[in-house]
This record gives structure tokens, C-alpha cells and sequence, in this order.
């Protein structure tokens, strides 16, 4: 018999509508722990609240509780369900992608629909979640996001728009499977799967996104907040505004590694254009380049790869197997 743990965070899954106002706010019930679904199977479930939280709150260091939360419970469980906030959904999945060093199933899933609100996804998701979590083919997958019918790898998924229940989205490789009425089918497998382990997450790194006309004011502005590290999502393959290239000298003469990921959301980052500001100055310049990530989720790996290293070459060779 399968042992599941659910693990709620907060989010709109778990938030109610307030019918009076519409207002949407969260809870600190989790409207969906009796579920009334039959898993062709006698499971246990056991529930366990580890924030009540809409996820614009949720911190790295929050995401680290969960991963230790996660690792303290998978020796007693055949795999988890995290309910989560859709806006951040995405970092704490990859974040859990990156630290834990598991063949177990974990799964995040929420709903852009409050659980009374009409067309509510909130429980539907849930029930996909773990007949997903359930599926034996779900091990040795990474973690996995499923929402809508599909399932994503933490690596590639993101939410793609404000409101529409088919949100989530791999715009570079598609789901990795689908949930069916009868079945759960896997159609892809990760190449590789590289884990992080760490104790703290005590770095600062800031993320920026390029624009046409930057210039220097904000790349100074960034260097007097003194960061651990800089994320730039940058132009096309990786190209710079020329009036950006001085500072960002400066800031990399002060041994304040640099990532560059694209603010294209396929393809990746390249050494390709020698202009002024192109891919290729920019690698030269020593600009640590990356191999399809976002933003957000290059944060996050330099956040936990200056926990275990500031040596710029560590740092290159550890974005250069980009997961
Ligand atoms: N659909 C959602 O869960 C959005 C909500 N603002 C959250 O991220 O907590």
C-alpha cells in the first residue's frame, strides 16, 4: 500500500473567494483534505501545512525549509505532493530540483482558480498530482510540475500567463507527459539531473532584465548594492547595450561573478555577435554564459553554487552543464 505526504505552502489552491467581495485570500484550511476521488488503490495520505503563504512571499530560505521538510519525510513515504502559489511555483521547483538528491516523486501543483471560486482547478490538480505521485513511472524523473492535464520538469516549466488554467508551460521542450482519464503517460525522460546539496542559502544575488536604450545609471546602481552575484537576462543570444559594457567591467573586476541567460524564452545564450556589447565580447570580458535557463532559475542556481564556491572557473563549469 503507497504512503503519500501533501504538503501544503499556501497559494490560491488554498485559498478561498470571499463571495461578498470577491476578494481571493489565503486560508489556514486547505480546503481539499477530504478528497473525494477513488485511486483504483487503498493509499495512505497524510497532510502536513508548512506555510500558509501566497507565493509572492515565499523566500529561498523558505524554499530550503521545504527541502529539508522533503528530505526529513521521503524515507517514509513513496512521494510527495507540494501545494504551491502558481506565481513562484516555478523557482521552488526548480530550487527542490537542484537540492535534493532523490528518485522519489515530488510534484508541486496549484490552481489559478480558488477552491469556490466556478471552474475551480484546485482539486483537479491535486488529484492529477497524486495519481501522477502514485504512477511508477514517475520515478527518477526530477521533480515534476503538473498542472492542467500535463507534467512539466521543474527545469524547463513556466507560468506563461496571468490567468488562463493552461498556464504552465516548457515554451523549449514541451511536458514531459500528460494525464489522461485512464492513465499517466510519460512521452520524455531528463538527459541529466545534477543536485547542490546545502546547509543556508546567506548570498545576495540581484537579477536584471536588459531593455533597448539601457544604459550605465542602472548597471552602477547595481554595483553600490554590493551583490554576491549578477543574473542578466540579456538580448536575443546575449547581447548587451554597448553603454552597458563599463560597468559591467567594474562590477567583474571586483570578482562579482556575472551570469548571462536570455530574455528569449527558447533558445539559448551564445558567443555569437563581436560588436560592441555582442555575445562574444561579453565572453571574452569573462561573462559566464548559460545553456537555456531563465532568470529567475539562474538566480537561484547561483545562489546555491556560491554557497559551495566564489572561484569564477567552479562557477563557469557548473552553468556550462546548465540543468
Ligand atoms: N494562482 C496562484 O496561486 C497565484 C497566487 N498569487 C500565488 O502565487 O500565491
Amino acid at each position: 500500500m503507497k504512503k503519500i505526504l501533501i504538503i501544503h505552502t499556501g497559494g490560491t489552491i488554498s485559498m478561498l473567494e470571499n463571495k461578498e467581495t470577491g476578494e481571493v485570500n489565503t486560508t489556514n484550511t486547505h480546503p481539499l483534505s477530504n478528497i473525494p476521488y477513488h485511486f483504483g488503490e487503498t493509499i495512505v495520505i497524510e497532510e502536513h501545512i508548512e506555510f500558509s503563504l501566497p507565493s509572492p512571499h515565499i523566500t529561498p530560505n523558505h524554499m530550503l525549509q521545504l527541502a529539508d521538510t522533503i528530505k526529513n519525510s521521503l524515507s517514509e513515504y513513496d512521494g510527495i505532493v507540494v501545494t504551491h502559489g502558481t506565481d513562484t511555483l516555478e523557482e521552488t521547483a526548480y530550487f527542490l530540483e537542484l537540492v535534493l538528491n532523490t528518485n522519489k516523486p515530488v510534484i508541486l501543483t496549484g490552481a489559478m482558480r480558488s477552491s469556490n471560486e466556478i471552474g475551480s482547478d484546485a482539486l483537479y490538480n491535486l488529484i492529477s498530482s497524486i495519481r501522477v505521485v502514485l504512477s511508477n513511472n514517475a520515478y527518477s524523473k526530477g521533480v515534476l510540475v503538473v498542472m492542467n492535464d500535463e507534467i512539466h520538469s521543474a527545469i524547463n516549466v513556466t507560468k506563461t500567463s496571468t490567468s488562463n488554467v493552461a498556464t504552465f508551460q516548457s515554451p523549449q521542450y514541451g511536458p514531459i507527459g500528460i494525464v489522461t482519464k485512464e492513465s499517466i503517460i510519460f512521452h520524455h525522460q531528463l538527459v541529466t539531473r545534477i543536485t547542490y546539496p546545502v546547509k543556508h542559502i546567506s548570498k545576495n544575488v540581484f537579477l536584471l532584465k536588459a531593455y533597448a536604450g539601457m544604459d550605465s545609471r542602472i548597471m552602477e546602481a547595481i554595483h553600490s548594492g554590493k551583490p554576491d552575484g549578477l543574473v542578466i537576462e540579456g538580448l536575443g543570444q546575449g547581447n548587451l547595450p554597448k553603454e552597458t559594457i563599463e560597468p559591467i567591467k567594474n562590477i567583474l573586476a571586483d570578482n562579482i561573478p556575472i551570469v548571462l541567460v536570455s530574455r528569449s524564452f527558447r533558445g539559448t545564450v551564445q558567443p555569437t555577435y563581436a560588436y560592441e556589447g555582442g555575445g562574444k565580447r561579453l565572453k571574452e570580458m569573462g561573462i559566464i554564459f548559460t545553456t537555456g535557463l531563465t532568470g529567475p532559475k539562474a538566480r537561484l542556481k547561483l545562489l546555491i553554487a556560491l554557497e559551495n564556491t566564489s572561484d569564477m572557473e567552479d562557477l563557469r563549469n557548473i552553468f556550462e552543464k546548465d540543468l
